[in-house]
């Protein structure tokens, strides 16, 4: 049967990092054929796990995909996608993407695809970490930007349900102001305490602990990944001046209690 006919999707992966990975192998294990291209040689890897890697754009786009999907890092995509030679692909076809950021691959494959090639945004909101038991329940955003083929799109989001996840369908700005809330501030928070370099001491409370494992899982992340959320967020910036803002509130409070103390010790 040929893929248009089955539910099986010829997926091509451009960016082959540890994220991609972790997706085509559930895709695989679905049945879905997958090939890849990255600017880094992943031959080897990919030759074990049995799927084409291209190590040229050009056959690649030859391969006749039903979908692309977008896996590359949030700061290299415009490079990526701006280098593309979109001219080579026989029909227009569905362009996914599961950056960690949504308006921004949004617009940009706005601008760079042609009006007949349908456009599809998404953030799995888990990752090699999170997901590595399981995707059952784990949250899956995406915005159907452009999608005149609902049959390719509903078969690729099919995966995601398929796995469990828990479907969100929201506009990319209002995951961008969502995410900046929370993901960016997570790893912000995750960040600080590595910067602080706290350790597990004999005495550790269990919130203690829960802020070890968030700076262990949040330092799993690349500097990359972080600086994309919050470079490529336009709600991010408010939110770290949020965060230091109410770091200077929480200072105030303690300051003025220690001012009452020291008054309260005069007056006795
Ligand atoms: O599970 C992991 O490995 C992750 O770090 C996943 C994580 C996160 O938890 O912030 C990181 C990047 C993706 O955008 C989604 C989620």
């Amino acid at each position: 049967m040929s893929s248009s006919m089955s539910r099986t999707l010829k997926i091509g992966i451009i960016g082959y990092g540890p994220f991609a990975q972790f997706l085509a192998k559930i895709m695989m294990k679905q049945g879905h054929i997958i090939s890849a291209t990255s600017r880094s040689d992943y031959s080897h890897i990919c030759s074990q796990l049995g799927l084409t890697f291209f190590t040229e754009i050009e056959p690649f786009m030859d391969a006749d995909h039903d979908v692309i999907l977008i896996c590359t890092s949030i700061l290299s995509l415009s490079k990526v996608l701006k280098s593309l030679p979109i001219h080579r692909l026989k029909k227009p076809i569905l362009f996914a993407e599961v950056l960690s950021v949504k308006e921004h691959p949004k617009d940009l494959l706005l601008q760079v695809l042609p009006e007949d090639f349908d456009v599809l945004c998404t953030h799995p909101m888990f990752g090699p970490e999170s997901g590595k038991d399981g995707w059952k329940d784990l949250p899956f955003v995406y915005d159907k930007v452009r999608i005149r083929d609902e049959e390719i799109c509903s078969r690729f989001l099919q995966i995601f349900k398929d796995e469990g996840c828990r479907m969100v369908e929201m506009s990319c700005e209002e995951h961008d102001k969502l995410a900046a809330r929370s993901q960016f501030l997570t790893h912000t928070v995750g960040r600080v305490l590595s910067e602080m370099e706290i350790e597990s001491t004999s005495m550790d409370t269990k919130g203690f602990q829960k802020l070890l494992q968030l700076k262990e899982s949040t330092m799993k992340n690349s500097f990359d990944l972080y600086s994309g959320l919050f470079v490529h967020n336009r709600f991010a910036k408010q939110e770290l001046k949020n965060l230091e803002l109410a770091l200077q509130t929480v200072k105030q409070k303690l300051l003025e209690r220690m001012d009452d103390a020291l008054e309260d010790q005069k007056d006795s």
